[in-house]
């Protein structure tokens, strides 16, 4: 008889299994998803889709949508309508699309003029939306924020929110489980920024490839929530699907009174906090890649190049492509360091800055506003820096900071006090930086073009950005304001009044729960089938001229940078494909040297790519799609960003794996001489199509060739086990009564929900709160 105990799990391996909704031999996994974060720029093609197939949200319940990555983070004072505020036609466009969405489908939703608004991972972990255990999704890279909760959070593309609107479910496989445990006190000066910062230099942004990372050991367990927060928020710059750290009691606490998290004491408070301590890596649970990082190698870190992994301590030099073995680093280091405008073995700390960006999902909540606050409290901004800024957030953060006065420290040293939102962290909105300005910010990507075309990013904790803006170059915090930056003992006492203020009128708990009394009746009213499928043009085999490049780590910002972002269709990318590196900067006129600029290869079908980690960074879909309006059906190279991957397949195309560096030098090799490629999925091989000679055979997951070779749409598929999915949300209800109604014990939501207002203390206004910060 075969043993009935059950082998070790991970945190990762519990949380996923208990989402499980069916499991196929080859893998294949329908995953239950318990919250779903929408925001206006991954959703229009996505709701579309659900009119177009007359499919409904399953769990409006389960879905809390807001504005954050377009909106202006100008004053709202004189806010009366989105139409009035919004000046840019494409930005007001999908945010007035979000507003008819979430109306035509009955979603909660935190709009411009609602205090609660702000940047989508922070605004769910703020209610209680996000709560251990769960899975959390948004199509967001970002998303793997969540995680800080001990939740399986992760990114998906606009096609995977389409399916988690009309299922609740995502198709998925398992991921590799990775740990890296920091032990050891933090030093002076260091945050949980500086350490996500080191870890993704010793890993890479390719080293979480695959993988759910689980962040352990005593100087995580001693963070507080934010501090935890912003480091999964950066799992994704590693490469990894998604961050976790395990439920611990500064989890509960900070979940204490959230709106939407169960009421505390409640019987169901109690059941939830049981199984979320749970919610543990056993003994003797394997991992598949283990790190082990000492918090005394960890020093203020800073970001000298264009991928999140160029960083180096605030006492070092910029490197010079000797400092690398190998010659894809030795060559982006090159670029890198031209792109940057910096010379090999000038000091870190002579850099001249021209901006400072304090805000985004990694850095812009309360405790890192009250970091910065600390340091340039009393001081003036240095005359070099054109503009400094600080974006909060949430509007709840904001009007927390405003309580504590830190609006006015940071106004009278000179900063800009603006509204919440994503703002220069990627510049959708007016907030971007000019051609070659060099910025120090708070952010969490450098890459080429990221904060404004031809604009130089610096990436850092918020306490050393405000030391940067003092100084006016490149700073060490520990030098500027060493009496502000003592190593946090324990875990930060969490405050929690900025949450929770406000909520007791039924007014405001209506927008809160933000049922719509009159939904337009765009959406359909009945159960949706499974024939409503729209399906997908077949693909079993491809030929074709296949563009070659040589560059490591192409992030989806380079394949579609930002300002093509705001449309609200799928298709029409295809001109801005490459957009930054296919035209002379400031132009349309081409780049000569570009090979889509080339013949044969402005006729591409297939891009072969040498270099590792395609498609890396942001989940836009946009990047599949503006491949494929170009005309590119297939990609190959040695390894692919996740979400990238998956949105691939989404439309009907074909990522190739090819991890032997001599087959697909090969390849590229054929795509060179300007031959044609052949590529058949049937058989799983890679052709020169000149002369029949087989170049390599790939792998590829069953079930996605089985929807490629047929054109099945997977919504269809998932619907038919419909079933399945009653089946676990039976159980669910059953279990984890909580998750229900977006944590309230309504079963479905008729109409605003109504919670319990909580007293809670008032904090005075001019008075920075006395808690130790995060470091
Ligand atoms: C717009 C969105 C798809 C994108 C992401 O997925 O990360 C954005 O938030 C970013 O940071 O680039
Ligand atoms: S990374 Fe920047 S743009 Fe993306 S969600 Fe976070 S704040 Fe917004």
């Amino acid at each position: 008889m075969p043993s009935a105990v059950k082998p070790p799990q991970t945190l990762y391996d519990k949380v996923f299994q208990d989402h499980v909704v069916e499991e196929k031999e080859d893998g294949t996994v329908t995953l239950y998803i318990d919250r779903h974060l929408v925001h206006e720029v991954t959703s229009p093609q996505a709701f579309e889709g659900l009119r177009n197939a007359s499919r409904k949200v399953r769990r409006p319940d389960c879905t809390l949508a807001t504005v954050d990555h377009n909106i202006p983070t100008s004053s709202r004072k004189n806010l009366t309508t989105t139409d009035k505020f919004i000046e840019e036609a494409d930005s007001r466009t999908q945010v007035t699309t979000l507003e008819d969405n979430v109306k035509a489908f009955d979603l909660t939703y935190f709009g411009l003029d609602d205090k609660r608004q702000g940047i989508v991972h922070i605004i769910g972990p703020e209610q209680g939306f996000t709560l251990p255990g769960t899975t959390v999704v948004c199509g967001d890279s970002h998303t793997s924020t969540h995680g800080a909760f001990g939740a399986l959070a992760f990114g998906i593309g606009t096609s995977e929110v389409e399916h988690v609107l009309a299922t609740q479910t995502l198709i998925t496989r398992r991921s590799k489980n990775m740990k890296v445990q920091v032990d050891g006190e933090l030093g002076p000066g260091v945050s949980s920024k500086d350490v996500v910062l080191h870890i993704i230099g010793v890993i890479g942004t390719a080293g979480g490839t695959g993988a759910v990372i689980e962040f352990c050991g005593s100087s995580i367990r001693a963070l507080s929530m934010e501090a935890r927060m912003s480091m999964c928020n950066m799992s994704i710059e590693g490469g990894a699907r998604a961050g976790m750290v395990a439920p611990d009691n500064t989890t509960i606490e900070y979940l204490k009174g959230r709106p939407l998290a169960p009421k505390v004491d409640s019987p169901e408070w109690k059941k939830a906090v049981n199984y979320w301590l749970s919610l543990k890596t056993d003994e003797n649970a394997k991992f598949d890649i283990e790190v082990y990082i000492d918090a005394k190698d960890i020093a203020p870190t800073i970001s000298w190049g264009t991928s999140p992994q160029d960083v180096v301590p605030i006492t070092g030099k910029v490197p010079g492509p000797e400092d690398f073995q190998d010659e894809v680093k030795k060559e982006a280091c090159v670029r890198a360091l031209k792109y940057m405008g910096l010379t090999a073995g000038t000091p870190m700390q002579e850099i001249l800055l021209d901006k400072v960006f304090i805000g985004s999902c990694t850095n812009a909540r309360i405790e890192d506003l009250r970091a910065a606050a600390r340091i340039v409290d009393g001081k003036k901004i240095a005359k070099n820096i054109k503009r400094a800024m600080i974006v909060p957030g949430s509007g709840l953060v904001k009007t927390q900071a405003e309580k504590e006065g830190l609006d006015k420290i940071f106004e009278d040293a000179g900063f800009e006090w603006r509204e919440a939102g994503c703002s220069m962290c990627l510049g959708m909105n007016p907030d971007i930086l000019s051609p070659g300005e060099r910025c120090a910010s708070t952010s969490n990507r450098n890459f080429e073009g990221r904060q404004g075309a031809g604009g130089r990013t610096h990436l850092m904790s918020p306490a050393m950005a405000a030391a940067a803006a003092i100084v006016g170059t490149l700073a060490d915090v520990r030098k500027i304001a060493p009496q502000s930056i003592a190593p946090a003992k324990g875990s930060p006492k969490i405050e929690l009044d900025a949450h929770m203020e406000d909520i007791s009128s039924d007014e405001d708990l209506d927008r809160i729960i933000d049922a719509p009394v009159d939904p337009v009746s765009v959406a359909p009213k009945s159960a949706p089938s499974a024939s409503a499928s729209a399906g997908m043009p077949k693909f079993e085999a491809l030929r074709g001229y296949a563009a070659p490049m040589d560059v490591a780590n192409i992030d989806t910002d380079a394949i579609i940078p930002k300002q093509f972002l705001k449309t609200i269709k799928r298709s029409g990318l295809g001109s801005a494909l490459f957009h930054a590196w296919r035209y002379v900067p400031g132009g349309d006129q081409e780049s000569p040297d570009f090979v889509l600029n080339k013949e044969p290869y402005r006729n591409s079908k297939i891009l072969v790519c040498t270099g590792p980690n395609f498609g890396c960074g942001s989940s836009r879909e946009h990047a599949p799609w503006a491949l494929l309006d170009f005309g590119i059906k297939c990609i190959i190279a040695p390894s692919f960003g996740d979400i990238f991957f998956n949105n691939t397949f989404k439309n009907g195309m074909l990522p190739i794996r090819i991890d032997d560096q001599a087959v697909l030098e090969k390849i590229a090799a054929v795509s060179k001489e300007g031959k044609e490629l052949e590529v058949d999925l049937v058989n799983q091989v890679i052709r020169n199509a000149s002369n029949g000679e087989q170049l390599a055979s790939f792998d590829v997951e069953e079930f996605r060739k089985h929807c490629l070779v047929n054109g099945l749409d997977d919504i269809g598929l998932t619907m038919a086990s419909v079933d399945k999915i009653e089946q676990h949300e039976a159980r669910r209800t059953r279990e984890w009564p909580w998750l229900d109604g977006s944590g309230y014990l309504a079963r479905h939501r008729k109409g605003p929900v109504k919670i319990e207002a909580q007293s809670v203390p008032k904090t005075n206004r001019g008075e920075i709160v006395k808690e130790p910060l995060d470091w």
